[in-house]
């Protein structure tokens, strides 16, 4: 058989049938939350329509859930209200289990699907939002999709998408000491822009990913659609197995071992051919921020902020321009120069549980700065109560940090928590355009460590000193 890559063996195996240059394919997984599914549901009624498979289906609220402690329905905002509502209609009327705030499996779509072991190898998922990608860290196709799409994959239980090319980035070398997933994430799409991936598939594999945990993997394949991928995977190998064995939705006894067998054979053959192939070294990566306001805007710790006038075109200095005005910076500041208001620790990108060990380690005996107030949101209600049990929460709340309830809180600021006009934030989550964290706000994406150690002294340092 002639060789393949990961991706086409999984897209192979769902194909239902080509439709000029896009396939229908079916899905096995579907992730619904409260943003994108109440006009899907809507119009599926009103077209007399059932949900197909509510069995494949499941909801959770994480969007715009307050995180403060006894939170409720009421005390969302008025559209947190109308939306959170509308889920438990919807999903009471289609018979889809739903996760409510106060419900010990919720969390962040995109953490809880792994962790319960819903998100399994071989599989295609899809859910209403850009980086569903991140359950592609399990060999999965994982496909972020809008509001029509949500309502087309609960009618049919399929999805018409265009066909995707294939890129795959080799991370040679491992990561030294003090540089982690997103470290190597950030610099990844500073190298190659938010466009470098832009309509493939992108697969990561190579020494320095196998040596990853789960965990880590997640960070790195969530940003792949900040590279502009139309999603992300890792090949799923011993480190997946050791994941995903016992979690709740996982296959159990010989389900398990027939599964093992299939996924087994989920790998890029040796000699198949991606469109597009880039090696990055690990072992240059350093700990790395953005500056300014997209994804491809990072500078290793040690870094200036760049000049507009040292940019190619006229469009590269007016984009660099807008972003050093609205970020409040002076061109040739260090990064490590800007004074911090703000953390936030948290996200589908960094809210699970070595994320918070990580910056629990950097904030331990210390304490937050004075003038800076931070945030630690946990990514589910699993990943809290496991935090609390290892005394995580004590020494975040010791420093001076909040501890909330998990959800996506910050990381998006549909909800209270969101940062005022001009407040400058490091933070671990995933997006840094104006304005995301709140009107005004300024984000400054990070690794949880590096965002503690931001918290700690008020301005980012290297945390290789630290340690
Ligand atoms: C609200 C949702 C649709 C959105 C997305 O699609 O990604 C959000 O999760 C984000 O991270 O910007
Ligand atoms: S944590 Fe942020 S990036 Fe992730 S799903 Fe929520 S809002 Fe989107």
């Amino acid at each position: 058989m002639q060789a393949r890559t990961l991706s086409e063996k999984i897209w192979e195996a769902h194909r239902i049938r080509d439709v000029d240059t896009s396939t229908l394919l079916y899905i096995d997984r579907h992730f619904v939350f409260e943003v994108t599914s109440p006009q899907a549901f809507e119009s599926l009624r009103d077209a007399g329509r059932q949900v197909r498979r509510p069995d494949a289906t499941l909801a959770v609220a994480d969007h715009n859930i307050p995180t403060l402690e006894g939170r409720t329905e009421m005390s969302a905002s008025e559209d947190g209200q109308a939306q959170l509502r509308l889920l438990r209609e919807n999903t009471t009327w289609a018979g889809i289990s739903y996760f409510d705030m106060n419900d010990r499996r919720q969390g962040i779509v995109h953490v809880i699907g792994p962790e319960l072991g819903l998100s399994l190898p071989g599989m295609t998922i899809a859910c209403g939002d850009s980086h569903t990608a991140t359950h592609g860290a399990f060999g999965s196709l994982a496909f972020g999709i809008g509001t029509s799409e949500v309502e087309h994959v609960l009618a049919t239980q399929t999805l018409l998408i265009e066909r995707p090319r294939t890129m795959r980035i080799i991370v040679e070398g491992a990561l030294p000491f003090g540089v982690t997933a997103k470290d190597l994430i950030l610099t990844v799409i500073g190298r190659i822009g938010t466009a470098g991936a832009r309509g493939h598939i992108l697969e990561f594999a190579g020494p320095a990913i196998k040596a990853m945990s789960m965990e880590a993997r997640m960070t790195v394949v969530s940003m792949s659609i900040e590279a502009g991928a139309r999603c992300g995977l890792v090949a799923p190998d011993q480190t997946t197995l050791e994941y995903l064995k016992d979690r709740e939705y996982a296959p159990k006894g010989s389900d398990w071992d027939q599964a093992v067998a299939y996924w087994q054979t989920l790998f890029s053959d040796d000699d198949c051919q991606f469109d597009r192939e880039l090696t990055i070294n690990a072992n240059e990566v350093e700990p790395t921020v953005t500056w300014g306001t997209s994804p491809e805007d990072t500078l290793p710790i040690s870094g200036f902020v760049p000049d507009p006038a040292d940019a190619a075109s006229k469009n590269g200095r007016d984009a660099i321009q807008r972003s050093i005005d609205y970020m409040g910076l002076r061109s040739g500041q260090p990064i490590s120069d800007l004074k911090i208001d703000r953390v936030f620790i948290g996200s589908c990108t960094n809210g699970r549980l070595e994320d918070l060990r990580s910056a629990a380690e950097v904030v331990k005996g210390r304490h937050v700065a004075s003038h800076v107030r931070a945030l630690v949101v946990p990514g589910s209600t699993a990943v809290k109560q496991q935090a609390e049990s290892e005394g995580l929460d004590k020494i975040f709340l010791d420093a001076g940090f909040e501890w909330r309830e998990s959800g996506c809180s910050m990381c998006v600021g549909l909800n209270a928590d969101q940062l005022g006009w001009g407040e400058r934030c490091a933070a671990t989550s995933n997006r840094n355009f104006e304005g995301r964290q709140g009107a005004g706000g300024r984000t400054h994406l990070a690794s949880p460590p590096m965002a503690a150690a931001a918290a700690i002294f008020g301005h980012f340092v290297d945390v290789r000193v630290l340690k």
